[in-house]
């Protein structure tokens, strides 16, 4: 009953109000009647994660945590980038400080999101490579519009992702499948993450992959959120231990590795390719 009240709430489209935006790079909407927040990514043109997204994606992971929302859907402002994964530009010609500040915040977006006991989806309203498809992965269910990739494409990049970024994508994809796509750094169409159950559900627009997020956080109105809560956590609690054990020592390898010449001369060329496409 309380379920089904809930979707028509949604389905009606209630008010809804702004909380503190955090900063300018995100924002945080609660709807009013189903209690549910909607954390909004806002860094034109891509929302490629520089350090001040990721820390204002902390933030505003923490504002819904204490502000007694009932679940986070996390989407884009922009009509086809979900986001585009780590700020390239960020890590290309800075110095070894930098490198570990980008790859902390990075793991501390990543644990937050992953490691929250409220009920998070993901409206991915556009591509999703890499740090995009980690955070979608973050989160517990997905909805995907039509005709964009989602992927970890570190493999491609001369990358190796770290065990805890790949266990959102390994704890939902069948093991072969997984490992195929990472050895290849393969990028899936919506159709096939769907088919491959990737993303759970696909969307004409981003207001239905928000309604059909907001359903999925609906689908736990009668259960008791504490035990939800906990629940969730045991099943996450062996890729969180295991993260905990080694983040430090994950700085230090990103560090070394990122700021050595052969990744530095990749990523030079790569965001090249990128600077150039846009003329073709
Ligand atoms: C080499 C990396 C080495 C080490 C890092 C290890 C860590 C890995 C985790 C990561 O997240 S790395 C990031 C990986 N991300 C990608 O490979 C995505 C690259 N971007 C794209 O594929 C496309 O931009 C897009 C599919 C996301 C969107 O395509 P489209 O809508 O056609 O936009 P444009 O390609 O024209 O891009 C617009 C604008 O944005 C800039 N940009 C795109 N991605 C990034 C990025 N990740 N970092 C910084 N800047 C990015 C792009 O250069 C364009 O800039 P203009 O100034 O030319 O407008």
């Amino acid at each position: 009953m309380l379920h089904s009240n809930l979707l028509r709430l949604v389905a009606r489209g209630s008010s809804s109000r702004l909380m503190s935006t955090a900063t300018k790079l995100t924002t945080v909407e609660v709807n009013d009647e189903t209690g549910i927040a909607t954390l909004t990514m806002n860094r034109p043109p891509v929302n490629s994660q520089n350090v001040q997204l990721l820390l204002d994606l902390q933030a505003s992971i923490s504002e819904i945590e204490n502000n007694k929302s009932r679940g986070l859907i996390l989407t884009s402002a922009h009509s086809n980038v979900f986001s585009a994964g780590l700020d390239i530009f960020e890590m290309y010609n800075t110095d070894v400080e930098r490198l570990r500040t980008v790859w902390t915040e990075l793991q501390n977006v990543w644990i937050a999101l992953y490691g929250t006991s409220l009920p998070t989806a993901a409206a991915i309203n556009g591509h999703a490579p890499a740090g995009g498809c980690l955070l979608a992965t973050a989160c517990e269910y997905r909805v995907m519009r039509p005709n964009f990739l989602i992927g970890l494409n570190e493999a491609q990049l001369g990358i190796i992702a770290p065990k805890w970024l790949m266990s959102g994508f390994t704890n939902v994809l069948p093991k072969r499948v997984a490992e195929r796509a990472l050895t290849q750094g393969r990028m899936f169409t919506t159709q096939e993450a769907f088919e491959a159950g990737l993303v759970d559900e696909i969307a004409s627009s981003k207001e239905e992959a928000v309604e059909k997020c907001a359903a999925f956080i609906g689908s736990f109105a009668k259960v008791n959120p504490l035990a939800r809560g906990l629940t969730k956590l045991q099943f996450r609690a062996d890729n969180i231990k295991e993260f905990e054990k080694i983040r430090e020592k994950d700085v230090a390898d990103f560090a070394a590795l990122a700021s050595s010449p052969e990744v530095q001369k990749v990523m030079g060329t790569y965001l090249e390719n990128l600077k150039n496409k846009g003329k073709k």
